[in-house]
């Protein structure tokens, strides 16, 4: 195959086998080693890439520990990518809960301490001036997705640092195995702003800049300078903001949103997940999105996030703004958000409703008698069996998301859910549960996580060329997840199509986005006769190319 650099990326000889990009390993045939100067270099056997897939899987299951396997597969991705990608392609339920939630939170944990090989870019505070020059570093010129964190809020587990650089290099994994985006065109990135994670501050295998973090404009500035040079070095580039802290979050989103295409994915892709959840959970319950009554079980970005989602889905059914907002309720750390309460401010005030104080979540679910909660403020247990029960006793099919990651910090397992309901609980979480068997019947819980979403929005956006990314597209990615569960999944309990298919998915998702973005007109491109072909086209498919060809 001849790519942009030539066969093989032009290498030979030991510096091709040393190139993760183009190594095959043992699967280089024999015309390719006498070719390309490797005869000798590797053992005679030629293998196929199956029996590649054969050795990485069983020294893979042989690993009993979690962490071990993230690490033996952070170690195939630095000697063989294409293996790599073929194992997460093919392996999807064993490989994604390694790589991604909930392994990658511990991971980020450890990061210093099982560091290896650099993976991603690294921009600092001390870059302040010079973050082109840092950006020009980077050995691949066409990327065309940035996934960036500064670390502050790492799934649930709060302030990581530069150790959150587990999460973007995670994310951008899930881009190639999911939607096809070419792994060269993906670029992770921390912002390393310092971190106040005082433990890694007095930890010296903490791999960040040992001080506090900026704040203010010091902060912001080194955000715009990121993005205006990353937007110069890399033209067309589309950026995914990941992890940041509520704080954060919204101002960043607003500031960018329409100056380049960029998202919020605990905002925007946690949002769209968890309405295609309600979306199907609604075909079981045959109710509509404007009958819902939403309690959140936190108010910052996922909460508020899905919740203005929410509001856009009941307007659709014909309720007015003001209405719809009546039947989305936040609970934070001092109860009830409502309309008056001292410190309401920001993203949460158009959910601010008028009401007596309620102190707790049990309380709020008595009163309020909501349809549906949905955890994603990280306090683990926040879903007592009290709170289900209620739920349970309210409603014939309480619609239950327990959504804070990882499995550590989650509202209530799936197996609580089901059995404080008696199986009547239409469940999602936000890390992955097996399933569970209750009088007999066997539920599958799925997860109501973001990675259903962000991959085909990317693939969407960088196929189309679209040069913004809409509340609509988010709007369409929903609705055309809940259209891809079939029956066969809702009557084993499952609101979420299987990992096995999230190829699939993920495809229909980014036509979803391509076709809202020629719709719209955000595009110059030739609109293609038959978008979600055209997706499939563009996918990368994790196999060998014969570098003897072209
Ligand atoms: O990474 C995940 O599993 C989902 C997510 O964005 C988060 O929890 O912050
Ligand atoms: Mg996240």
């Amino acid at each position: 195959m001849t790519d942009k650099h030539g066969a093989a990326g032009g290498l030979r000889g030991i510096d091709l086998l040393r190139s993760p990009e183009y190594n095959k390993g043992t699967a280089f045939s024999d015309a390719e080693r006498d070719a390309l100067g490797i005869r000798g270099l590797l053992p005679p056997y030629v293998c196929t890439q199956d029996q590649q897939m054969d050795r990485v899987l069983a020294s893979f299951r042989r690993k009993t520990d979690d962490l071990e396997k993230f690490i033996n597969l952070a170690a195939l991705h630095d000697r063989n990518e294409t293996l790599f990608f073929r194992l997460l392609v093919d392996h999807p339920d064993e490989m994604t809960p390694i790589v991604y939630t909930p392994t990658v939170g511990l991971a980020c944990q450890k990061f210093g301490h099982i560091f290896q090989r650099p993976r991603g870019l690294y921009v600092t505070a001390k870059d302040k001036g010079n973050i082109k020059k840092v950006l020009q570093n980077w050995p691949e010129k066409k990327v065309s997705i940035i996934v960036v964190t500064d670390g502050e809020r790492i799934l649930g587990l709060g302030d990581l640092g530069a150790s959150g650089m587990g999460i973007p290099v995670g994310k951008l994994a899930l881009y190639t195995a999911c939607a096809g985006v070419h792994p060269s065109e993906c670029l992770p990135v921390v912002l390393d702003v310092g971190t106040n994670n005082e433990a890694f501050l007095n930890d010296p295998l903490y791999i960040g800049l040992h001080q506090k973090r900026l704040t203010g404009d010091d902060y912001y500035g080194l955000i715009e300078e990121f993005v205006t040079a990353a937007m110069e070095v890399f033209p067309g580039l589309m950026i995914q903001f990941e992890d940041f802290a509520n704080h954060s979050a919204f101002k960043v989103l607003q500031k960018y949103i329409d100056r380049l295409p960029t998202f919020n994915d605990d905002i925007q892709g946690t949002a769209a997940v968890s309405l295609a959840g309600l979306f199907t959970a609604l075909r079981v319950t045959g109710q509509k999105m404007s009958e819902q009554m939403i309690v959140f079980q936190g108010a910052g970005s996922a909460a508020t996030g899905i919740a203005k989602l929410a509001v856009l889905a009941m307007m659709q059914d014909g309720l007015s703004e003001a209405d719809a907002r009546k039947r989305c309720w936040l609970v934070d750390s001092k109860g009830l958000v409502v309309k008056g309460r001292a410190d309401v401010a920001g993203e949460k005030v158009p959910f601010a409703h008028e009401h007596a104080e309620v102190k707790t979540l049990a309380e709020a679910v008595r009163v309020l008698k909501p349809t549906a909660i949905i955890g994603v403020a990280a306090q683990p247990g926040a879903f007592s069996e009290e709170v289900v029960r209620t739920m349970a006793a309210n409603n014939k099919r309480p619609i239950i998301f327990a959504l804070s990651n990882p499995t550590s910090k989650c509202e209530c397992t799936a197996e609580q859910a089901y059995k404080w309901t008696d199986g009547r609980a239409l469940f999602a979480s936000g890390s992955p549960f097996d399933p569970v068997t209750l009088n007999g019947k066997t539920y599958v819980p799925r997860q109501g996580n973001n990675s259903y979403i962000f991959p085909g929005v990317g693939m969407g956006v960088i196929a189309s060329h679209s040069s913004r990314i809409t509340e609509e597209m988010f709007m369409q990615s929903a609705k055309s997840l809940a259209e891809l569960v079939t029956q066969a999944d809702l009557d084993q309990g499952s609101l979420y199509p299987p990992l096995k298919t999230v190829r699939d998915v993920s495809s229909h998702i980014a036509a979803a986005i391509a076709k809202v973005a020629w719709d719209r007109g955000l595009t110059k491109d030739p609109r293609p006769a038959d978008i979600l072909a055209f997706i499939k086209s563009k996918m990368y498919d994790p196999r060998y190319p014969d570098y003897t060809k072209g």
